[in-house]
């Protein structure tokens, strides 16, 4: 498991260090850990001897890090500038980078787009102005010299800590902000590089430890790796049979939404469950038959099933009456449910734990607004894009379940505060009929996983998942399987375009690599 933390949580784990004065020799691991990052960008593109680093220091910490890396740098070879953004610099850092023979530049009393173009000719550019101590973002030339040098798209930006002007804690972003190729973050990941929108800008984030790691507190964000998913992943034994294997219930598609059906049903089908009961019209349950003969359509009263999903393309009177009474069904048998889409204007006032709303960024922002979560102002889209954690985090609070946020990360957060992000996945899967899919890929892993989930010494406890917390570790599987099999599907064409037809293709080969994974791990 991957977990990431606040910057208050990683300054309360360095206090303690810092009180029996070792603050100088983290940063010095900080600064090592940050100049052999850059070191290795260098190598990727030149050989080092000669090659030209400009620093851009602010005056706390963060920039401390960046001069004291800078320096190291110059030891080696490097060609080294400094532009200070402050009045004032971190005092021994700069004293060691100007006896390393580095050049300083003060931004007071330059200019900043000339200042910009300097750094920009640079082989690698260190953005060390703002680290986890940061109120805001960038400000007055600060801001101007990195719109600027944004603007002329440097060659490789190394950021320190995190990239200034992301938020640490949330991910939420203050603009202008440096995108980096590649941030070195110290003693533990920051929640905002595995958030949107600060992850979008974080590129590679590489971890470099302290000393700090066994004193860190629970972490505010987590996310499953590929062992994780295949631990979790349900799997067939040799007593398996159908029913036992999980039944899905699906109310999807309409006359006007054939397709959304058809797409989740199927997704459902290659995830692994042991059969799909569809509830729908007449016209969509044909193309659903007809894409996969494997499934039963119900028209009235469902037999059996391990849990639902309701939602996908459900639209008019009739298919929406099919999701009322599957939620009444539900909630009778205390069955799991997948809400999603159409559905989700539909929910009863209470929903139990064991549910999942799958909302994107405008569904989200519809439910708040129709729960009242954020007082009286109107949560839009572009809010729920722009503090994306904090949204889902609050959604799942005010409704009392899981709720998956889609997103190019995608957010799972537990009402009990538990959040994953998973980002396996391609650009490309933002395309219609890709929610369908990881609808059906979760409503099925839901209705194989409902026993597995109140295990005492099973997967779930082995990675320390609390019971509360196990729906939610339920649908960030189901994510990382469906970015998984999107990146796995453009990589048949090359890294090109997808369509939801072809990530869903890919689905059983994630599913079989991902449990051969757990295989090799157990030989
Ligand atoms: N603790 C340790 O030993 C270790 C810490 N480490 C490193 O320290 C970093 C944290 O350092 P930090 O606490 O000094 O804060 P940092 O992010 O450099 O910036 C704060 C400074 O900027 C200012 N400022 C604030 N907002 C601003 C804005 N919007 N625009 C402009 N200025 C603004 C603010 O000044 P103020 O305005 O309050 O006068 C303050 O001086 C952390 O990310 C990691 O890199 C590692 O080396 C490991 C060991
Ligand atoms: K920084």
């Amino acid at each position: 498991m991957i977990s990431a933390f606040t910057g208050q949580q990683i300054r309360n784990a360095e206090q303690p260090l810092l009180d029996s004065g070792e603050g100088a020799v983290l940063m010095q691991r900080a600064a090592y850990g940050l100049a052999q990052e850059v070191v290795r960008e260098v190598r990727k593109r030149r050989k080092l001897t000669g090659a030209s680093v400009t620093v851009l220091a602010g005056k706390g910490n963060n920039g401390g890090d960046g001069l004291f890396a800078a320096s190291m740098l110059a030891r080696r070879g490097m060609r080294t500038t400094a532009v200070l953004a402050a009045d004032a610099a971190h005092p021994e850092g700069l004293a060691a980078f100007e006896a390393a023979g580095g050049r300083v530049l003060h931004l007071e009393s330059g200019d900043p787009e000339e200042l910009a173009v300097v750094a920009a000719g640079s082989d690698v550019v260190i953005d060390a102005l703002l680290g986890t101590g940061a109120r805001g973002g960038l400000r007055g030339a600060a801001a101007e010299l990195v719109a600027c040098l944004q603007e002329l798209g440097p060659a490789c930006v190394v950021a320190c800590d995190v990239p200034s002007g992301v938020d640490a804690n949330s991910g939420e972003v203050h603009w202008p902000v440096l995108e980096a190729d590649v941030t070195v973050t110290f003693g533990g990941i920051k929640a905002g590089l595995l958030a949107d929108p600060g992850e979008g800008c974080a590129g590679r984030v590489v971890l470099v430890d302290i000393g700090i790691e066994h004193l860190l507190a629970a972490p505010e964000l987590r996310r499953l790796t590929a062992k994780d998913a295949a631990l979790l992943l349900p799997r067939p034994t040799r007593r398996s049979q159908k029913y036992s294997r999980g039944v899905l219930g699906v109310v999807a598609g309409s006359e006007r939404y054939v397709g959304a059906a058809e797409l989740c049903v199927h997704a459902a089908a290659v995830s692994g469950v042991g059969m799909v009961r569809y509830q729908g019209p007449e016209a969509a349950a044909r193309q659903v038959l007809a894409r996969t003969p494997e499934s039963l359509w119900e028209s009235d009263e469902p037999g059996r099933v391990q849990a639902w999903l309701i939602g996908p393309g459900v639209d008019g009177n009739e298919q929406q009456d099919r999701a009322r009474k599957a939620f009444r069904s539900a909630l009778d048998a205390g069955l799991p449910v997948v809400v999603d889409a159409g559905a989700l204007s539909l929910l009863p006032e209470r929903c139990p734990a064991n549910w999942i709303l799958t909302p994107h960024a405008g569904e989200l922002a519809t439910l708040l607004g129709s729960l009242h979560a954020a007082g009286e102002v109107a949560v839009t889209r572009e809010d729920v894009e722009s503090r994306p954690l904090h949204f889902v985090r609050l959604a799942a609070q005010q409704t009392g379940v899981t709720v998956l946020l889609k997103g190019a990360s995608t957010l799972v957060a537990s009402p009990s505060g538990v959040v994953f992000s998973q980002s396996e996945g391609t650009p490309w899967m933002a395309t219609a009929g890709s929610g369908d899919v990881l609808a059906g890929v979760l409503g099925s892993l839901m209705a194989q996983s409902a026993e597995a989930l109140t295990d005492d010494d099973g997967a779930y406890a082995a990675l320390g998942l609390a019971v509360e917390d196990r729906w939610a570790a339920v649908a960030a599987v189901a994510a990382t399987v469906h970015g998984r099999a999107g990146t796995a599907a453009s990589r048949v064409f090359d890294g090109g375009p997808l369509t939801a037809s072809a990530i869903m293709g890919a689905v059983p080969h994630v599913l079989g690599s991902l449990s051969a994974e757990c295989d090799s791990r157990k030989r």
